[in-house]
């Protein structure tokens, strides 16, 4: 089978990767198997940019074709956030309890047909010596008022999609694969490298 680095260390990610890319034919990769010393600074101010630093620095490190990932949630009412700061929103230490909470706190005062929101994705592909290529996904969504459903990770419990009735939390892989940012980002990938074609 053939093999394809994504330079993460996020586990909910990288299970997307898998429902997208393994119908394909790809086994995935992460940096838990290739590079679990590195970790790579996201001091970027656009998921573009970080995406980049991540993305390069690996294929630098690595030697090696590798493809990064940085995304985020941006909530219209709350002009954009939490955006390139998803990750980090309730404090540096990672944690998506707690950054679920915060949103749910500053989405109280919001009236419901005001709580739109999108999952944005962007992947830079890099390879040593060559010009890194950018792909880019979105979602649209609906923020809800509580958690549903235990499948996925960061803010899909939150994250409400009116085409299936359900939160991305509630979502089997394939089905999330098939609408999400970061499902949506691949295909556009999958339309300028030969080899990286799906649906
Ligand atoms: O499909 C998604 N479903 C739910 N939440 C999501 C999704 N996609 C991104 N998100 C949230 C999670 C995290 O709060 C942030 C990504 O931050 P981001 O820096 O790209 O990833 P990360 O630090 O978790 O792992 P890494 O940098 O090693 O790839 O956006
Ligand atoms: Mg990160």
């Amino acid at each position: 089978m053939k093999e394809i680095i994504i330079a993460t260390k996020n586990k909910g990610k990288a299970k997307d990767f898998e429902a997208l890319l393994e119908p394909m034919g790809y086994k995935v990769l992460t940096l838990h198997d290739v590079a679990p010393h590195i970790d790579v600074e996201e001091t970027g101010e656009t998921f573009e940019a970080n995406a980049i630093l991540k993305a390069e620095a690996i294929a630098q490190e690595l030697q090696a074709t590798v493809i990064a990932d940085d995304s985020g949630l941006e909530i219209e009412a709350l002009d954009g956030e939490p955006g390139v700061y998803s990750a980090r929103y309730s404090g540096d230490e990672k944690n998506d309890e707690s950054n679920i909470d915060k949103v749910l706190q500053k989405m109280v005062q919001v009236p419901d047909d005001e709580k739109t929101a999108r999952f944005r994705c962007v992947l830079a592909l890099a390879s040593p010596g060559q010009e890194t290529i950018i792909f880019e996904g979105t979602c649209e969504g609906l923020i809800t008022d509580e958690r549903k459903g235990d499948k996925g990770f960061g803010y899909d419990p939150i994250f409400y999609v009116p085409e299936f009735e359900k939160t991305m939390a509630e979502m089997e892989p394939e089905e999330k694969a098939s609408v999400s940012h970061r499902g949506n980002a691949i295909r556009e990938l999958g339309k300028t490298m030969p080899g990286l074609s799906g649906n």
